[in-house]
């Protein structure tokens, strides 16, 4: 859909360098809510990656395949599906409706409808407030901001430079989330978030030869460490076939082919692995982390051509640091703050509201606090990696506690104990560990693995965010059955082995 906005317009008070949920949110906050008006740059689909191409398809191939594993461990339903298989055409199905059929559409319409405008093309910094976009056609149109721009360009998959890998276009996570096509035989390089749960739903979804190459000897290196023990667990369990300490040093491909995003990319795959040993699959998934879109964003005009190619330097403002006169943001990916959708949106939020203060004279005397400041909500940082089984993490982990010379105490507790687990499949596998800065008798961190603990990581992020201290924390009851009892047993824990 064609945006409606005035050919010959080129000033506004806010411009936004793409079009992600996070820019929406930027221009939601600084405009809707505030009066400035505000327009979205956007060289692909207003949405950005999280809902065509990254969290939005990959939760929904995920659904599936953890309602078929639930069933198969359930009496009275798993005499039903045995030997059942997935609907895939039916799944994918589903996921195509899920990313809109890869049109923005709505997005445009909810966009204008909320008074955003939306200009298609791709956008550079030319200087103080000016941004030059190139449209699909080619034409280069200038537009000014009044106060600010913000950089929501987000981040692409990082493919590194392994001998033949590029050569035999891999598939990245556009591919994985967008397959049209299921691999007989997947290796996926990189046990990070996107690996984990690329390998869930293709081995969920019927590949015969699920493996998992990754450089270090546990999975999800960046959770408490039996968080990954408990997903390389679950992996194995269900057949992937996890290659940990081992590298790919080379790879060959014969007839690399574009076939477009989702379908396989030509002839088979030979991976030479550090040990000398060779694997042959049918496609190979990079999924060795991301690089911030900012090598070519115009950054050298406003005096940060170091920043080219990398993170933007951001205060808790989203101010961009090294650039005089408070009018160029970054949120998101791009800032590398944390990638996740709800962190970018965030930062979105806390821009917003500081953009519309600092133009309409309300910014408060002193140091930015409140909503002006995102610095309350990294220290919590909550995500879920939707593996099976799930993980639900918030703040700080034991080792980053200590690190940070937090003075830690832990506790642990054996979720598959509780009632509320156990009601769900009565081989519920799975743990929670709290950290407790004991200085201040508050949490600092939580993580929870287990079946259904996405919903536990509000709880624990109201903990962390709001210092609450352990001992109001024992008033807040956890309804029964639940899994939130967990809450209660790791309190008493908690107590028992302060008695000694
Ligand atoms: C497979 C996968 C699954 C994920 N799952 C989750 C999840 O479950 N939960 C979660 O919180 N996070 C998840 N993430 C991370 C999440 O997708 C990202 O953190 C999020 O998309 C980042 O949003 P963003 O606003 O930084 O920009 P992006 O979503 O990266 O979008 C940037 C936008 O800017 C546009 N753009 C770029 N350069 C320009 C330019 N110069 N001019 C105009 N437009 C431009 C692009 O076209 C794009 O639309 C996942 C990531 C992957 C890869
Ligand atoms: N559910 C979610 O919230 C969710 C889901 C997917 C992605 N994400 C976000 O997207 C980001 C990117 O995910 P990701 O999995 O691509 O990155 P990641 O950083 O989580 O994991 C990448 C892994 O690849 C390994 N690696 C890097 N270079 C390598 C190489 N040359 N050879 C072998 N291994 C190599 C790294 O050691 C790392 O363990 C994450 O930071 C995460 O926050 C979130």
């Amino acid at each position: 859909m064609a945006a409606s906005v005035d050919p010959e317009r080129s000033e506004w008070d806010v411009i936004v360098v793409g079009g992600a949920a996070a820019g929406e949110n930027a221009a939601q906050y600084a405009g809707q809510f505030s009066g400035l008006d505000t327009v979205l740059v956007e060289a692909a689909l207003l949405g950005g990656e999280c809902s065509y191409w990254a969290c939005m398809p990959s939760k929904g191939l995920l659904r599936p395949v953890e309602i078929m594993n639930t069933a198969r461990h359930l009496p009275g339903v798993a005499s039903v599906v045995e030997g059942a298989s997935i609907d895939v055409a039916a799944a994918l199905a589903r996921r195509d409706a899920i990313v809109n059929h890869l049109s923005d559409d709505s997005q445009i319409s909810w966009a204008l409808g909320a008074g955003i405008d939306v200009v298609r093309g791709y956008g550079r910094l030319t200087g103080e407030r000016t941004v030059a976009v190139t449209g699909p056609d080619g034409a280069v149109r200038t537009l000014t901001a009044r106060h600010a721009v913000v950089i929501d360009t987000g981040s692409s998959p990082l493919v590194p430079g392994l001998p033949g890998l590029r050569e035999a276009l891999p598939w990245t996570s556009r591919d994985v989330t967008n397959l049209h096509e299921v691999p007989r035989r997947v290796a996926v390089l990189g046990g990070g978030v996107v690996g984990c749960e690329s390998a869930t739903w293709l081995r969920g979804l019927g590949a015969a030869e699920v493996s998992v190459i990754h450089r270090d000897a546990a999975l999800l290196t960046r959770q408490e460490p039996f968080a990954g023990e408990m997903v390389a667990a679950g992996l194995r369990e269900s057949g992937v076939d996890l290659l940990l300490g081992r590298s790919v040093t080379a790879v060959r491909r014969q007839d690399a082919r574009d076939t477009g995003v989702g379908h396989v990319h030509g002839g088979e795959v030979t991976l030479t692995l550090d040990d000398g040993s060779e694997r042959t699959v049918d496609e190979i998934v990079v999924a060795t982390g991301r690089a911030p879109n900012t090598a070519d964003i115009g950054l050298s005009s406003v005096g940060l051509a170091e920043s080219e190619g990398r993170y933007l330097d951001v205060d808790d403002q989203q101010t961009v640091r090294g650039v005089d006169g408070q009018w160029l943001y970054a949120i998101g990916d791009a800032c590398g703050r944390a990638l996740l959708t709800h962190m970018g949106k965030y930062q979105a939020r806390v821009a917003g509201e500081v953009i519309a203060a600092r133009a309409l004279g309300r910014m408060p005397a002193g140091a930015p606090q409140g909503r002006f400041s995102a610095a309350e909500g990294h220290r919590a940082l909550p995500q879920v990696t939707f593996t099976d089984p799930e993980i639900g993490s918030v703040g700080l982990t034991e080792r980053d506690a200590r690190q940070a010379g937090v003075d830690v105490e832990t506790v642990e507790y054996d979720m598959a104990q509780l009632a509320g687990t156990y009601v769900q499949r009565e081989d519920y596998t799975g743990r929670a560990k709290l950290v407790v800065d004991r200085g201040g008798d508050t949490l600092v961190g939580a993580t929870f693995v287990g079946s259904g603990v996405a919903d536990l990581v509000h709880s624990a992020t109201v903990a962390v965010v709001g210092r609450v201290p352990l001992d109001l924390l024992w008033h807040a009851v956890p309804s029964y059955p639940t899994p939130s009892e967990v809450w209660l047993r790791l309190l008493e824990t908690l107590d028992r082995q302060r008695r000694g």
